[in-house]
């Protein structure tokens, strides 16, 4: 163990062991070694042990030390160094005498400094400030020490193929030239045998002698251990020494096994962060290719899409979203703002099919005091809080007719006026609506206007449906794998998330509710699953053949059930295969099943919360 020699008041050489982290020296009793003398202050200096070195520094401005006959205050100790502490001589000896095995009594010595020196090593492991190769610096320096070796490496393996990372000398400083000073066919005896040797008298053993590397470095005493992690050989350690014959003793043989583990160990778990560091990159790296801000998607349809909204997105045009619902109308539009001059400025939504009928034309145009009962104050519009930005009008087809006049001037006049006020005031935003109706139909049968459609359409970004994505399925899949899984505490592999039976699932299911549906059931998924991978089960994708059979059957066909919960069952998924039918259009629904338009809001709202998928 590296530790201070000096001599007594009574003239009796001392040695102390360099066990702390921080050693404070001085003349004071509180000091871990006390030295005693004219020019020693109470608190003189420290040595601090960090992963691969000893640094004494003064305690204050007023103490100093010596080194070489040089005035110091601070200095990083070098096997042999000697400091001069007021008068007082103090020798830094990175080693120990090497331990005689015929001495019982250096050999217990020996392997209590061992264990000491590994639980100091796994103290600097546990901390994180160390950095790694300075630990695996100090486990070498710790195993030169240790052994009475002149040098020691650290030798990673791979294959057949080996790299020195670490090469230290007696002095705990690095080696120059290290490939010169190995034993190329000593390193390979132990990569094929995979055991431990220690060979005593290199250039007179048989195996060796002949072997150029032995005889050019001359070398007498060499120890190498294996680093074998799991089964598999990720490097060595290997000491020699030059001068000394047989030093090498089969306790030290062990002990340096147990290091050769502890340092397989620390490397294996680095090289596992780092991988897994490598891979989280390149996983993020890989989905930042294939994203459009927050949009995923890679198949031909979508990056024509990106392409369309890149070239409109820096004019004023205004432009029509179309597709299914839960197709990303709506990220279309945000990046469509994004992207464009207006982005420092307000981009406003406005659903138009959940706001009541009569409240719409307040809630674009706004309205003043007194205009209608309820009135009690003067209110902006949607269109006057996005001056200067866009507003986004989602589900226009749900627009009512005589509204679709007044956008209509709007559009034309760029200028609002507020319900109740005879005044028109001035407007500058950009319009983007959406729909998820076929607006030529609407205007075909008279539900729509033709000019406003005309108006609102000029350029028309059509969104596929997410079935006619291929692979984009799984991409955005496993995209809200990552997203979620660590939000719900899920241990899904994020290398792995699915199985086969989960990527079927996934690619043959008809998704009538498109993202909006499958990240709902990722979601849930995520919350349910036990892992490590999601199951075409856990996604509730196993009924491949959406609208075969009725939740009460999938559920469990014997099973009775209340008459109010089978009936909510069967309308919940009568109203969802409807849906389906009519590709998710909510108005059309509605008007096929006879019910208010807002009645399919509240149902998909609670298929939302319940993740659960409309078949
Ligand atoms: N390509 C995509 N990549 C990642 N997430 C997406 C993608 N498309 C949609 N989403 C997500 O799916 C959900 C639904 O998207 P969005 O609200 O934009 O659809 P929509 O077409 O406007 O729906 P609706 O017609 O019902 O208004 C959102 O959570 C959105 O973030």
């Amino acid at each position: 163990m590296p530790h201070l020699q000096y001599t007594g008041p009574d003239g009796v050489t001392q040695r102390f062991q360099l066990r702390h982290r921080i050693t404070q020296i001085g003349s004071s009793r509180d000091c871990h070694l006390v030295l005693q003398g004219p020019d020693i202050a109470a608190s003189h200096c420290t040595i601090e042990h960090t992963a691969g070195s000893f640094k004494v520094e003064s305690s204050s401005r007023s103490t100093v030390f010596f080194v070489a006959g040089k005035k110091l205050r601070e200095h990083v100790l070098r096997h042999g160094d000697v400091l001069l502490l007021g008068n007082v001589e103090v020798t830094f000896s990175a080693v120990d005498p090497p331990a005689s095995a015929a001495d019982p009594e250096s050999a217990a010595r020996l392997q209590i400094d061992a264990m000491r020196n590994l639980q100091r090593f796994s103290e600097l492991l546990a901390r994180a400030e160390s950095s790694f190769d300075g630990l695996l610096s100090e486990l070498i320096d710790q195993v030169v020490a240790l052994t009475g070796a002149s040098k020691g490496f650290l030798v990673l393996t791979e294959g057949e193929r080996y790299a020195i990372r670490v090469a230290r000398g007696l002095d705990r400083q690095p080696v120059d030239d290290p490939e010169q000073l190995l034993s190329d066919k000593i390193i390979r005896e132990v990569i094929t045998s995979r055991e431990p040797q220690i060979i005593s008298d290199a250039l007179n053993d048989g195996r060796f002698q002949n072997s150029m590397s032995v005889i050019n470095l001359k070398l007498c005493s060499v120890m190498c251990a294996p680093m074998i992690v799991r089964g598999e050989l990720i490097g060595l350690i290997y000491v020699g020494n030059n001068s000394v014959v047989n030093l090498f003793k089969p306790s030290q043989l062990e002990m340096l096994r147990v290091y050769a583990t502890q340092a397989a160990l620390s490397i294996k778990n680095a090289q596992t962060l780092g991988e897994l560091r490598n891979e989280s990159a390149g996983l993020q790296k890989r989905l930042d290719q294939v994203k459009f801000g927050q949009i995923i998607g890679a198949c031909p349809q979508m990056i024509e899409v990106f392409k369309r909204v890149d070239k409109v997105a820096g004019t004023d045009i205004n432009v029509l979203v179309t597709g299914e619902t839960g197709t990303g109308k709506e990220l279309i539009a945000q990046e469509l703002h994004n992207r464009s001059p207006r982005a420092k400025g307000p981009l406003v939504t406005v659903n138009c099919g959940a706001i009541p009928e009569n409240l719409i034309e307040s809630e674009l145009f706004g309205h003043i005091k007194g205009a209608f009962t309820g009135a009690v104050n003067n209110q902006i519009g949607k269109f006057q809080a996005a001056d200067k930005g866009t507003i986004f009008l989602d589900e226009i087809g749900e627009m009512p007719m005589h509204l679709q006049v007044k956008l209509l001037r709007v559009l034309q006049d760029r200028q609002i006026q507020r319900v109740g006020d005879t005044r028109t005031q001035p407007i500058d935003v950009r319009v983007v609506a959406a729909t998820n109706r076929d607006l030529a139909k609407e205007v075909q049968s008279g539900r729509f206007r033709e000019d406003l459609y005309h108006r609102l359409n000029v350029i028309d970004i059509h969104l596929p449906a997410l079935r006619e994505r291929g692979n984009d399925i799984l991409l955005i899949a496993r995209y809200f794998v990552t997203r979620y899984a660590r939000e719900y505490g899920s241990k899904i592999d994020p290398k792995q998330p699915f199985d086969a039976s989960a990527e079927r699932g996934l690619l043959r299911f008809a998704w009538p509710g498109n993202i909006r549906q499958l990240e709902n059931h990722i979601k849930k998924a995520l919350v349910l699953a036990d892992g490590p991978s999601l199951t075409g089960r856990d996604l509730d994708l196993e009924i491949e053949v959406p609208g075969q059979a009725t939740p009460v059957e999938i559920a469990n066909p014997e099973q009775i059930l209340p008459l109010t919960e089978a009936r909510e069952l069967w309308q919940r998924d009568y109203i969802n295969r409807v849906l389906a039918l009519n590709s998710g259009n909510r108005t059309k629904t509605a008007r096929d099943l006879g019910v208010d338009p807002r009645t399919i809001f509240r149902h998909l709202e609670k298929e939302g919360d319940k993740g659960a998928p409309p078949r």
